[in-house]
């Protein structure tokens, strides 16, 4: 079965009204015709309206960048599930290095974000990855295991059906040092394997997504490796031009 491409941009903590409707309107322009991928956004959640009004009539999918694990009720600064719904967000990042660091978001709770995405028909995209530290110190298939681990363990192998999975290295994240594709492709089929030692099917299925310092130079490149299914773009997801010669690299290698 041939897996069909993601390719989303994170916006991180970037952007305004004016920017969201601007970032929009020249993403549908450059994806007009683009095929054979999909497309989506993660903007702040400030600006999903925004972002909802803007995309209507469009392929790309909406997205957010967290999300927390109750409905309603007294939890003060939580978004829940139901909200982004209400917005069309479809594709909901959990566990980013970047929640892990500053929010100390354990392998654990990440888990139980997964469950509720389940729960409500929302796509997770879980994102792993290894330090510089752990990476020099060979535990990179170790520390990628551990953080799927905590959903296989917990919600079962069938819980990645229709699901997401960023491999990101913190260490290409933002620093322009992006892993190679050969790099990525290893880390890739592990993680693969490790999923289909639990059901090969589901493992066949699964998007596959890299992300760390992705930009329109390397993205043909990255995508050429076969369990390399897409990817989650930061700094180069804030410009349409380069956004978008990003899924149309993924569009090509995929089709
Ligand atoms: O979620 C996206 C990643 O953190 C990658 O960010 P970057 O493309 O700016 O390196």
């Amino acid at each position: 079965m041939a897996r069909r491409p993601l390719v989303m941009g994170n916006w991180k903590l970037n952007g305004s009204k004016a920017f969201t409707k601007e970032l929009i309107n020249g993403l549908k322009a450059e994806l007009a015709d683009v095929e054979g991928c999909d497309v989506a956004i993660a903007p702040p959640v400030m600006y999903l309206a925004e972002a909802e009004a803007a995309l209507a009539g469009s392929k790309i999918a909406l997205g957010s960048q967290n999300v927390d694990l109750k409905q309603s009720g007294a939890f003060t600064g939580d978004i829940s599930a139901t909200m982004l719904k209400d917005f069309g967000a479809k594709y909901i990042i959990i566990g980013h290095s970047e929640r892990r660091a500053y929010h100390h978001e354990s392998d654990e709770f990440i888990a139980q974000k997964f469950a509720v995405l389940k729960e409500q028909g929302l796509v997770p995209v879980l994102c792993i990855g290894e330090s510089e530290a752990e990476n020099e110190a060979g535990k990179t298939e170790e520390v990628c295991a551990r953080q799927i681990d905590a959903v296989l363990n917990t919600l079962g192998a069938e819980a990645f059906l229709g699901a997401v999975i960023a491999y990101e290295p913190i260490w290409a994240i933002g620093t322009g040092k992006s892993a190679t594709p050969a790099q990525a492709q290893a880390v890739h089929a592990f993680i693969r394997s490790h999923i289909a030692k639990k059901d090969a099917k589901v493992a066949e299925q699964v998007i596959l997504q890299y992300g760390g310092s992705v930009n329109d130079a390397n993205a043909a490149e990255l995508f050429a490796m076969p369990d390399i299914d897409g990817a989650l773009v930061g700094g180069a997801s804030l410009k349409a031009p380069a956004f978008a010669t990003i899924v149309k690299a993924a569009a090509k290698a995929k089709n």
